[in-house]
């Protein structure tokens, strides 16, 4: 609740540890002053200044070491969760923005897009995003805070994961992405670094900055990695939200294997391996994973599963079933 009524503001929050750096900005962890209501705060620069100052660096960088210079000098209360009673540790805080950042146009109609369509998206697998609000210097976005860090790094962490926990995680982005493409939206930048991980340890999709309403034939400069894209977008042809279903093709074979399955040394070995949908699988990734896998991966975006067959597949419902009863064994329930 805002402190004045009106508008929420920086003010109503205290703002704790940086959590991580995102292509729009920064996120810290922050709760409300009044009721101490958790959540994660995304900052990142106001629209419309964005092109202005990739002009003028120089300027920019002044008001920005500036603004850390300040900020930096101001001890903030931090806090930090530890067995789920709040600590506070004071640690200083500042907001850096990297020149890649400063990418005139697109990054700002991508920020209005996210918001626009994270606002409405209410679902357990999906962080939600519950305001915004900006100030003369800054756009924040206060989202849902997802206490279990994030998914590439416990994937990095653990080089690969079991197929129980594989095929969890794929009914629940399977659920979420259902519940986006119900809504006619598409997510398009499904990644290990874009998903998250809440407090009972299911995943949560995070990053709504590539999104778009179906269908589309949106030419996105892309940064960062090729190997999500489906064989329709790297030939810059329209797609649909199909292109989500190659994407939980390649990254349920990356939480198996622990890379994606057509990584390669250079892109254009990459680009030919995507469009001819060619991949190996390890000796190690059994038939059934391999089965739902092999149905996703699929070069006709319209010969690809569904995602509630994804949900119903034989190998996702098994392992979801074994997870269940480990985790009852872990919390000592006898119950089958
Ligand atoms: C493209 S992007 O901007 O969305 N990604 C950048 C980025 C980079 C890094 C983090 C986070 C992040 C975002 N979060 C949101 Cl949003 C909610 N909770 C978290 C959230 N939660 C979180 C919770 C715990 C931890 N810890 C746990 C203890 O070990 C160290 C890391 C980290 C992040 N993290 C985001």
């Amino acid at each position: 609740t805002p402190d004045k009524g009106g508008k929420m503001s920086i003010k109503d929050f205290e703002i704790g540890r940086p959590l991580g750096k995102g292509k729009f900005g920064s996120v810290y962890l922050a709760r409300t002053k009044t009721g101490f209501f958790h959540c994660a705060v995304k900052v990142s620069l106001p629209t419309g200044t964005l092109s202005k100052c990739a002009l003028m660096p120089w300027l920019f960088w002044d008001k920005i070491f500036e603004s850390a210079r300040q900020m930096n000098g101001v001890q903030w209360s931090a806090l930090a969760y530890a067995d789920n009673q709040l600590s506070t540790v004071s640690i200083p805080i500042f907001q850096v923005l990297f020149k890649s950042q400063l990418i005139s146009g697109s990054v700002e109609h991508q920020l209005e897009r996210e918001i626009e369509i994270q606002s409405h998206l209410h679902h357990p697998n999906i962080i939600r995003l519950y305001t915004y609000f900006w100030d003369a210097k800054k756009i924040y976005l206060v989202l849902e805070y997802a206490p279990g860090g994030e998914m590439y790094k416990k994937l990095t962490t653990e080089r690969r994961f079991s197929e129980p926990t594989a095929g969890k995680y794929m009914y629940e982005i399977a659920d979420a992405l259902s519940y986006c493409h119900r809504k006619n939206v598409i997510h398009r930048d499904i990644k290990p670094e874009n998903l998250l991980i809440g407090t009972l340890g299911e995943l949560k999709i995070g990053d709504f900055g590539w999104s778009v309403h179906a269908p589309s034939n949106k030419r996105q400069t892309m940064c960062g990695t090729m190997d999500y894209l489906p064989p329709e977008m790297v030939q810059g042809m329209a797609h649909s939200d199909a292109v989500d279903l190659w994407a939980i093709g390649v990254l349920c074979y990356e939480f198996l294997v622990g890379n994606p399955p057509f990584e390669h040394e250079n892109q254009g070995d990459t680009y030919s391996a995507i469009k001819e949908a060619k991949f190996d699988y390890p000796d190690y990734i059994k038939k059934g994973a391999r089965d739902l896998i092999g149905k996703l991966l699929v070069i006709d975006p319209k010969k690809r599963i569904s995602l509630e067959q994804v949900k119903t597949h034989y190998w996702v419902e098994m392992m979801v079933e074994t997870r269940r009863r480990a985790e009852q064994r872990e919390a000592g329930g006898t119950k089958t």
